[in-house]
């Protein structure tokens, strides 16, 4: 039987209906929207089109979001600079730098300088050790990483949310962004976790075994149907372009998705999979650090 297709455009629907309805009222209660600012350096064609998806979804479920555009000259003390105006600025509840920067910038100094109160990515240093010290429930202020977020969101649409104890999870790939995120909070949700990576020895015979193969490589339908155990859940991260014969291009995920159909349970399309979860989670992060910071200050409105 061809598995179950994981709907992960509807359930991102869902996840922004959500948002949209307490975005609302938190505007009525504190007379002002969540706020979400998203910087972009340089004029990458995919990561502008990215971003400005981001705002749009933003300002449809009722947060205002701004986008940032930097150019590709742009200095590491100018983006921390930014960075300073928009940590102390009121109205802005959610920063988020987009991924990769250019190769002259310091990253790291970029992502620790970001309000680890206003870090809707999850990516700061102190995020990231909340994270991995959570146990089974996380803080509920807690900003997770989005799209490790998402998978195990639509893990648990699937399996039901006590459906994945106990289960073998292998995880192909360990970025910062998703592979060592996913492999905290699959271990938070009782799965027995193996990480694997480019050193890896013999990965089709590892992912075999997996009950949840997650694969986060950036190597187009690298993962193969003979590679999936009968009847695992396969979540589907990669995003990649590839040329089609007639002069175009198409989305395709790390895994060969058509033979993958025929042996797993169920699986993530690309696209229309884990990318829309993603940016719900992205406006969800935005709404909690809004909330939170309510409760810090009192109010978040400008005085
Ligand atoms: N849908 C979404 O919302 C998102 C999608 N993505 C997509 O997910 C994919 C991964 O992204 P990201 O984590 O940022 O990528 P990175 O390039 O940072 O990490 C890729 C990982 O895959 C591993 N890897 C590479 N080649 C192999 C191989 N042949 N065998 C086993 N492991 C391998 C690397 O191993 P090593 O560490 O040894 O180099 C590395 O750990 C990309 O396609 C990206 O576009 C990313 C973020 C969000
Ligand atoms: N600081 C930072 N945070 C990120 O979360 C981040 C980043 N940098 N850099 C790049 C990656 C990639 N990423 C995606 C999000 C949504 C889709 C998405 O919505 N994809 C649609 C298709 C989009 C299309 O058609 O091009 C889908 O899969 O259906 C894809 C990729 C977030 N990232
Ligand atoms: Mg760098």
């Amino acid at each position: 039987m061809a598995a179950r297709i994981i709907d992960g455009k509807a359930e991102a629907a869902r996840l922004r209906a959500a948002v949209r309805d307490e975005a609302a009222a938190f505007t009525t209660r504190h007379g002002l929207a969540p706020g979400l600012r998203v910087i972009i350096v340089g004029d990458d064609p995919a990561s502008r089109a990215y971003v400005r998806t981001k705002t749009r979804m933003a300002a449809e479920a009722g947060i205002a979001g701004e986008l940032i555009e930097l150019p590709e000259t742009s200095t590491t003390v100018e983006l921390l600079s930014r960075i300073e105006r928009l940590n102390d600025d009121p109205a802005t509840h959610g920063i988020l730098v987009q991924l990769p920067l250019p190769a002259h910038m310091d990253a790291e100094a970029v992502l620790r300088a970001i309000d680890p109160g206003k870090d809707v990515d999850g990516f700061h240093p102190l995020n990231v050790g909340r994270l991995f010290s959570a146990g089974r429930s996380l803080p509920e202020d807690l900003l997770v990483p989005c799209t490790p977020w998402g998978c195990l969101h639509l893990l648990r649409t699937t399996l039901g949310s006590d459906g994945l104890a106990g289960c073998h999870a292998v995880v192909i790939g360990r970025s910062n962004i998703v592979g060592k995120p996913m492999a905290a909070l699959l271990l938070g949700a009782d799965c027995t976790v193996t990480v694997a990576h480019s050193r890896t020895r013999d990965l089709p015979e590892l992912c075999r075994r997996a009950d949840i193969l997650v694969a986060a490589i950036g190597r187009a339908e690298m993962v193969r149907g003979d590679w999936i155990k009968p009847g695992a859940v396969v979540i589907d991260v990669g995003i990649n372009r590839v040329a089609t014969g007639d002069g175009g291009s198409r989305l395709v995920g790390d895994v060969a998705f058509a033979e993958a159909i025929r042996v797993a349970d169920a699986i993530t399309p690309v696209p229309g999979g884990v990318g829309p979860v993603t940016v719900a989670c992205l406006l969800r992060n935005t709404l909690i650090a809004a909330q939170a910071s309510t409760r810090r200050t009192g109010s978040p409105a400008p005085r």
